[in-house]
């Protein structure tokens, strides 16, 4: 069953310049996929339409029942944590937004904290926290107000790589529990081998449905597998096709 469906969706922000023409994808229950694409060609565009942040001009979105907008996870790609706030407060305070009182938002942030290898910070302030630390608490943010959906901007392009692959070997064991569909955008083709379902390519401006990869290892997937014959054909299929593109534009 499908968690939402993009029927022939066009957007830009110019009249003349299109990012997206008449494109069609849909999302699944459970489902993780991963967007990449070529810096500017549109990932984050698709992210904040889906969020309602953006209506579209042509096409329509249609969300299953449980993932209406407002609804969705989203986490952009800076962690917009709040200085003067603890972990805690920063954490609860999106449920608090939706109607959900204080105590038992913190109830539920503090029940998680331990998952998100944040035990024993509830109280402490974002500047006292590592990179990855902060990305956790925001990633907690987003899993606790979306209900069915989260919208992940390249949550772990600010980390350096040990840190980075970490947060994604963490983030496969942890989604498991969640069972929330996740679109995820990243430039990274190992990244989106290693989490997804599948994996759309998007080029730019995108016309019709995305080039997608149907990923074939089972999961949890291993990080030695990027050396793998079959890892490395996948990525060379998707390099190929985004410079192809782009040579023919
Ligand atoms: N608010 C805006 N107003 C006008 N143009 C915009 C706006 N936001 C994005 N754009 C333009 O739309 C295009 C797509 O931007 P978007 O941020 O979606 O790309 P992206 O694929 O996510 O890029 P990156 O990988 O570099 O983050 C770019 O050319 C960008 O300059």
């Amino acid at each position: 069953m499908s968690i939402l469906k993009a029927i022939d969706i066009t957007f830009g922000f110019e009249h003349d310049r299109l990012i997206l023409r008449k494109c069609s994808f849909e999302i699944g229950e459970n489902e993780f996929i991963s967007l990449v694409g070529l810096s500017g060609c549109g990932k984050s565009t698709v992210l904040k339409l889906i969020a309602g942040l953006y209506p579209p001009q042509e096409g329509r979105l249609e969300y299953a029942h449980g993932a209406q907008l407002g609804k969705i996870g989203f986490m952009p790609q800076q962690d917009l944590l709040m200085p003067w706030r603890t972990v805690l407060e920063n954490a609860a305070l999106p449920m608090e937004i939706q109607g959900v009182n204080k105590r038992e938002a913190q109830r539920r942030v503090l029940e998680l904290l331990p998952i998100f290898g944040l035990q024993g910070y509830e109280n402490a302030y974002p500047f006292e926290l590592s990179g990855g630390m902060r990305q956790r608490v925001s990633f907690l943010r987003c899993v606790l107000t979306g209900h069915q959906m989260l919208l992940l901007d390249e949550p772990f392009g600010s980390l350096d790589a040990l840190t980075r692959r970490e947060m994604q070997l963490w983030l496969t064991e942890t989604w498991q529990k969640w069972k929330q569909s996740v679109l995820l955008v990243t430039h990274d083709l190992d990244e989106a081998l290693l989490l997804s379902d599948r994996i759309f390519v998007m080029t730019s401006p995108q016309e019709g449905p995305y080039y997608e990869i149907k990923v074939p290892f089972p999961k949890p997937r291993q990080p030695s597998q990027v050396y793998t014959k079959e890892w490395l054909d996948l990525k060379e299929k998707m390099t190929t096709f985004l410079y192809k593109k782009r040579e023919i534009k």
